[in-house]
C-alpha cells in the first residue's frame, strides 16, 4: 500500500508534489521587492557546493577499487582527503557566484578576501566538512554555513578589513543552514523567517522541500555531549548532566545519543528535541567548536526553530567574535531544556 504524501509548501506556493529548493528560494526573493536577486544566486551556489560535496563522499569508499588511485585529474582528486575536497568545492563555487567579498573556512587560516571584479556585498563562514573523524567509518558528516552582509564591501583590500568586516554576531546572520551526508541527504536552511528542510532527491539531483516550518520540541528526552570529558567539565555542568541521568522521583532520566559530528547531533536535536553540548572543559577553556561556522549558523537555526543556543552564561547569538576561528562553548536545543542547563550555570556563580 502506498499512499503519496504530499508535503504543504509555505504559504504562498502552490501544492505540488514537490517544492525544489531552487523554487522555495526564488519565492523567499519575491517577498522583497528590492532584492537584486544576489542572496538567491549565492544560495544557488552553496546547493551546488552541497551536492558536489555529497556526491564526492558517496565515492570515498569506492574510489580505489575503480582504479580511481593516482594521476592528477579527477581520479587523483578522490584520492585527497574529503575535508580538502570539499573546501576546494566550496571556495571554487561561492567565488564563482560574485556575490561574495570574503570567505571564511575551517580550513584556511585567514580570510578569503575576493578579487574586485568577482565580488559581492555577502560576506560567508563554512565548515565544509563537519565531522571530518567520522569519514573513514561512513558515519553521518556534514557541511555548515552562515552568511553575513557585509558593511563595505567594495573597500575591502586586506585579510585584515575582511576579518574586521566579517566578525559580526550571529544575530546579524542573513541566512544560514547546513547540509548532512547521512542514510539520505539533507539540506536545512533559514533565511530568519523559519528553518525549513529540504531532503535531496537523487533520481532528479534536487532538494525538494520535506520537512517545512520545522519546530523543535519545548522540552526533549535526549542530552548529546562526549561524556569522555566529564572529568575536566566544570561542576555546573557535572550537575546538570547528573540531573537528566538521575532525575527526581518519578520522573524518567533523559537517554544518550551522542554521534560526533555537530551536524548529526544538532539535526537529531532539531526533529526530537533535547540538548547538544559542547562544554568548555579544564583542557579547553573555550569549549571545542568554533563560533563563525558552528556555533553561530546552528544557534541561527535553533532559535527559528523555537529553541535557545547558550555558553551557559550568555545568547551564542549575541557574542560579538574576536577573531574567525575562536571557539565557544556550545549548549543548543529545546527552549526549556537550555533554561535549565543555564540555571545550574547561573547557581554556580
Ligand atoms: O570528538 P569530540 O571531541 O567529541 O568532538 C566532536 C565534535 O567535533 C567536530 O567533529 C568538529 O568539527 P570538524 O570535524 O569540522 O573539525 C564536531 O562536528 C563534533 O561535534
Ligand atoms: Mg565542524
Ligand atoms: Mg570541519
Amino acid at each position: 500500500m502506498s499512499q503519496h504524501t504530499k508535503v504543504a509548501p509555505p504559504t504562498g506556493l502552490e501544492e505540488t508534489d514537490s517544492v525544489t529548493l531552487t523554487r522555495f528560494v526564488l519565492h523567499e526573493q519575491r517577498k522583497h521587492p528590492e532584492s537584486q536577486g544576489d542572496l538567491t544566486l549565492l544560495l544557488t551556489s552553496v546547493q551546488l557546493a552541497c551536492k558536489v560535496t555529497d556526491s564526492c563522499v558517496r565515492k570515498a569508499g569506492i574510489a580505489k577499487l575503480y582504479g580511481l588511485a593516482g594521476g592528477g585529474n579527477v581520479s587523483g582528486d578522490l584520492q585527497q582527503k574529503l575535508d580538502v575536497i570539499s573546501n576546494e568545492t566550496f571556495k571554487v563555487n561561492i567565488e564563482s557566484s560574485q556575490k561574495v567579498a570574503v570567505m571564511v573556512s575551517e580550513e584556511e587560516e585567514l580570510p578569503i578576501v575576493v578579487e574586485k571584479h568577482n565580488r559581492g556585498k555577502y560576506g560567508i563562514a563554512f565548515d565544509p566538512l563537519d565531522g571530518s573523524s567520522n569519514i573513514d567509518s561512513n558515519v553521518t558528516i556534514g557541511s555548515i554555513f552562515s552568511i553575513f552582509h557585509l558593511p563595505d564591501a567594495e573597500n575591502i583590500q586586506t585579510t585584515e578589513d575582511a576579518a574586521r568586516q566579517i566578525m559580526q554576531p550571529g544575530r546579524k546572520i542573513v541566512a544560514a543552514g547546513y547540509a548532512m551526508y547521512g542514510s539520505a541527504t539533507n539540506l536545512v536552511l533559514s533565511f530568519g523567517n523559519g528553518v525549513h528542510g529540504f531532503t535531496l532527491d537523487p533520481s532528479l539531483g534536487e532538494f525538494v522541500l520535506t520537512h517545512p516550518n520545522i519546530r523543535i520540541p519545548r522540552r526533549g528526552k535526549i542530552y548529546s555531549v562526549n561524556e569522555g570529558n566529564c572529568k575536566n567539565w566544570d561542576k555546573s555542568v557535572t550537575q546538570y548532566i547528573h540531573s537528566l541521568k538521575f532525575p527526581s522521583e518519578g520522573k524518567s532520566p533523559y537517554s544518550l545519543r551522542y554521534i560526533g559530528s555537530m551536524v548529526a547531533d544538532v539535526h537529531r536535536t532539531l526533529l526530537y528535541g533535547g540538548i547538544f553540548c559542547y562544554p568548555a572543559d579544564k583542557k579547553n577553556p573555550n569549549g571545542k567548536l568554533r563560533l563563525l561556522y558552528e556555533g553561530a549558523p546552528m544557534a541561527f537555526l535553533m532559535e527559528q526553530a523555537g529553541g535557545k543556543a547558550s555558553t551557559g552564561t550568555e545568547n551564542i547569538l549575541d557574542i560579538q567574535p574576536h577573531s574567525i576561528h575562536q571557539r565557544t562553548p556550545v549548549f543548543m536545543g529545546s527552549y526549556e531544556d537550555v533554561c535549565d542547563l543555564e540555571s545550574f550555570c547561573k547557581s554556580a556563580s
